[in-house]
Order: structure tokens, then C-alpha cells, then sequence
């Protein structure tokens, strides 16, 4: 995690949902989703407790927690642990469900995309996702997605995508059709 952001700007709840297209209750399940998953934290090296949750465009909460290992670089983070989750539940793309449906597993629910990503940690205010971890959530969302940021307090912060990682790299400039926009 980077050096913490200051929360002395946060806004409100209602002001937060307003402006990112989300009800003060999927902001309260982001939240409570985020900082369930960061009490499954695998992390007995830093002891920096992750949880990221995602809201998916078909209402469901996905998470993730950070899972570390013996061999540092070999750390997973909480935001990684979740897309990888909501990829193999089929959550991230339109084209999944329907490939899913044609595999005749169960359909209902899956795909869509994101609508929002949340990071809770212990951290005294919000700290944001690493670099790697936007680069992953560049993959599967759109750049108006907003990343909440709870601290320990769950004061935090909002910001989009575009705003963490301007300029991004992604699908498209390899010609790939976008995930977020199938
Ligand atoms: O965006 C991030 C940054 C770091 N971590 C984890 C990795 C490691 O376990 C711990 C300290 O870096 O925090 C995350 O889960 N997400």
C-alpha cells in the first residue's frame, strides 16, 4: 500500500453514492463485504490486512483478501484475489454469460461487469489499491468505476478508475475487445 490518503476531504455517504451511480445500501454491503473479507487476510509477514469487495452490474459482492507467502514476490493482493474470483463465477463479461448459459451451468446472475470495487484496511485513513492492482482492475472495469477506500475508522474515500490510473493500458490498445464494454 502507498502512504495512506488524507480522509479530511471524504465526503458523505449520500453525496459519495450520488455522484457514482450506487444506493447508500450497496455502499453499506461494499463496505461490510470489504472488511469481512480483510478479517480472512492471509498475512503473517506484513500483518497488513486487506479486503476488497466488488459489486457486480447483476447485484452480487464478491471478495478477496490478501494472501501472502514465504517467497514475498509470490504475495497475491486482496483486489487480485477478488477479480480472480468474480472471473471464474463468470461475473466479468456480457460474452461469459451467455457462454456459461451454453455450457448449461447456471446462468442467473453471472456477468455484467463491475459497477464498483472497495479496499478496506487497518491503515489510520484510506489507502488505495498498487499499481498492479489498478492495472487488474483496468482489465474488467470501466474507467468511471469508482474505488471506495475504507481506513480502520471506515472513513474514505471515492475515486474513479481514470483517477488512479490516468493514461491506462488496456484491452483496447491491443485491439482486444474490452471486457467491461462486451
Ligand atoms: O493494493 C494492495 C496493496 C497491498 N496489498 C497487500 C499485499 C501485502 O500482503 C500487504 C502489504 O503490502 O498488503 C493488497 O492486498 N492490496
Amino acid at each position: 500500500m502507498p502512504t495512506p490518503l488524507s480522509a479530511s476531504s471524504a465526503p458523505d455517504v449520500e453525496a459519495a453514492c450520488a455522484a457514482h451511480d450506487l444506493t447508500p445500501a450497496e455502499f453499506g454491503a461494499l463496505r461490510d463485504a470489504a472488511q469481512g473479507a480483510k478479517a480472512r487476510a492471509y498475512c503473517p509477514y506484513s500483518r497488513f490486512r486487506v479486503g476488497a469487495a466488488l459489486l457486480t452490474r447483476s447485484g452480487a459482492y464478491v471478495t478477496g483478501a490478501n494472501v501472502e507467502n514465504a517467497s514475498y514476490p509470490v504475495t497475491t493482493c486482496a483486489e487480485r484475489v477478488a477479480f480472480g474470483t468474480a472471473v471464474v463465477a463468470g461475473y466479468h463479461q456480457q460474452a461469459q454469460q451467455q457462454q456459461t448459459q451454453a455450457d448449461g451451468q447456471q446462468g442467473a446472475g453471472v456477468g455484467g461487469g463491475f459497477k464498483a470495487v472497495a479496499v478496506a484496511t487497518d491503515a489510520v485513513g484510506p489507502a488505495s489499491p498498487c499499481g498492479m492492482c489498478r492495472q487488474c482492475i483496468r482489465e474488467f472495469c470501466d474507467l468511471s468505476v469508482p474505488i471506495i477506500m475504507f481506513d480502520k475508522d471506515s472513513k474514505f474515500i471515492v475515486m474513479k478508475l481514470e483517477e488512479l490510473l490516468p493514461l491506462s493500458f488496456g484491452p483496447d490498445s491491443l485491439g482486444v475487445p474490452d471486457p467491461a464494454k462486451s
